[in-house]
C-alpha cells in the first residue's frame, strides 16, 4: 500500500539513484545469454546535476585499466540501520573506514559538505574457477544501498529486487534485532525469488537470485549479541549458501563478500542458461506430448509453473526479463 505520495529526502534520493542506474545500458556479456534480445539502445546523455548524488563513487580510476570489464552485477545491500551498509560499501569501494558515519538520509552532508551517495561502482577480479572460464576475469560491482528505513513490503523494495540481480543483506553481530530483521529481509526475498541452492522448495519458474548474509562489526567482539554459528545456522535453514562474518573497520572479509556475491550471480547466470539448454534440447527431442492440441511439457511431477499470482505479479515488474527454469547448481 503506497501510503503518500510524498517522497522523504531519502527515498527521493534512492528513486533517483535507481532511475539512474535504469538509464545505464548493461555491459553484462554473461546478461547477454539470460535475457531477451532487445533493439541496442544509445548511450545515455550526460547525467543531469539533479542526479548525480551517486556520482562520486561510480567512476572510479580502476576502470581505466588496460582489460575492460567482462560485465556488471548489480547488487543491493540492506540490513538495518546502522548494521554498517555505507561502511561496508565506502571499505570496499575506496578502502576506508568513514569517520563518523551518519544515517544514510539524503539530508545528511559531511563536513565537507558531500551528500552521502549510497552507492558504488567498484572492479573485482574472479578467478578462472568461478568465471568458468579459462583466465581471471574483471567486473563491475554496480552497489546500491537499500534506505534501513523502508519494511520489508515497500514496493520500493520489490522495485529494488527486480532491478538487481543478488543481495548482500548485513547485520551487526553486536544486535540481535538487526539479526531478525536480516533474517526478515532474506525470508521475504526467498519468498519472490529462489536462492542459488537446491531445495524441494525451489520452485521451477522463479528467478535465481543470489544472497549473501553478512555479520559486520566482527571486530566488535565485546559487545556481540549474534554468534557466528546463530549466523550459519539461520542461513542454512534459509537455504542462502553463503554466510560470512566481517569488518567494516579492519576491513577483513569485506572484498570476499563482494568477490563471492560476484561469483554467485555468475553461478546463477550458468544455472539458468544450462536449464534453458535443458528446456531446448527437451523441446527439440521430443520432450513434449501432445494433450489434445495443447502441447505440454512432460514432468516428474508437479505443474509446469505460471499458476503462481505472486510470481505472475512480479514477472510483470521484471521489464521484459524472462524468468529463467533453475535446475541446480553450476
Ligand atoms: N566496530 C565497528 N563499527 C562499525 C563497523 N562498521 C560500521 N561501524 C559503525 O556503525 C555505525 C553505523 O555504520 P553505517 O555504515 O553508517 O551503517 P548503515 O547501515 O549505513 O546505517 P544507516 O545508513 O543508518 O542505515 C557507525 O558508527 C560506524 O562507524 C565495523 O565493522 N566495526
Amino acid at each position: 500500500m503506497v501510503a503518500s505520495f510524498v517522497w522523504t529526502a531519502e527515498e527521493a534520493k534512492y528513486l533517483k539513484a535507481v532511475l539512474r542506474w535504469q538509464d545505464a545500458p548493461s555491459s553484462d556479456d554473461d546478461a547477454t545469454a539470460t535475457r531477451p534480445r532487445q533493439p541496442r539502445r544509445r548511450p545515455p546523455p550526460p547525467p543531469r546535476a539533479t542526479i548525480q548524488l551517486s556520482s562520486q563513487n561510480r567512476r572510479q580510476p580502476q576502470e581505466k585499466e588496460d582489460h575492460p570489464p567482462s560485465g556488471e552485477l548489480r547488487v543491493l545491500v540492506l540490513g538495518a540501520k546502522g548494521a554498517g551498509k555505507s561502511s561496508l560499501l565506502s571499505r570496499f569501494s575506496q578502502g576506508t573506514f568513514p569517520p563518523a558515519t551518519q544515517p544514510t538520509t539524503a539530508t545528511t552532508t559531511s563536513p565537507s559538505g558531500e551528500s552521502h551517495s549510497g552507492s558504488c561502482r567498484h572492479p573485482i577480479f574472479l578467478l578462472p574457477s568461478t568465471t568458468g572460464d579459462s583466465k581471471k576475469k574483471k567486473y563491475i560491482i554496480d552497489a546500491l544501498e537499500f534506505p534501513s528505513n523502508q519494511s520489508s513490503s515497500n514496493p520500493l523494495l520489490e522495485q529494488a529486487l527486480a532491478i538487481t540481480e543478488a543481495a548482500v543483506v548485513v547485520y551487526d553481530t553486536a544486535s540481535a534485532d538487526s539479526f531478525r530483521l536480516a533474517k526478515g529481509v532474506v525470508e521475504f526475498i526467498l519468498e519472490h525469488f529462489d536462492p542459488l541452492t537446491p531445495s524441494p522448495n525451489n520452485s521451477a519458474n522463479r528467478r535465481v537470485y543470489p544472497v549473501v548474509l553478512v555479520g559486520n562489526k566482527f571486530d566488535n567482539d565485546k559487545e556481540r549479541e549474534v554468534s557466528e554459528d546463530e549466523g550459519r545456522e539461520a542461513a542454512g535453514k534459509m537455504g542462502v549458501r553463503c554466510m560470512m562474518e566481517v569488518s567494516a573497520r579492519t576491513g577483513e572479509g569485506v572484498q570476499e563478500v563482494f568477490e563471492t556475491i560476484g561469483a554467485e550471480v555468475l553461478a546463477a547466470k550458468r544455472a539458468t542458461t544450462t536449464a534453458r539448454e535443458v528446456g531446448r534440447e527437451m523441446v527439440q527431442g521430443g520432450g513434449y506430448e501432445k494433450a489434445g492440441n495443447r502441447p505440454q511439457l512432460v514432468r516428474q511431477g508437479g505443474s509446469a509453473g505460471g499458476s503462481n499470482k505472486k510470481g505472475g505479479l512480479l514477472r510483470r515488474m521484471f521489464w521484459g526479463r524472462k524468468l529463467h527454469t533453475r535446475q541446480g547448481v553450476a
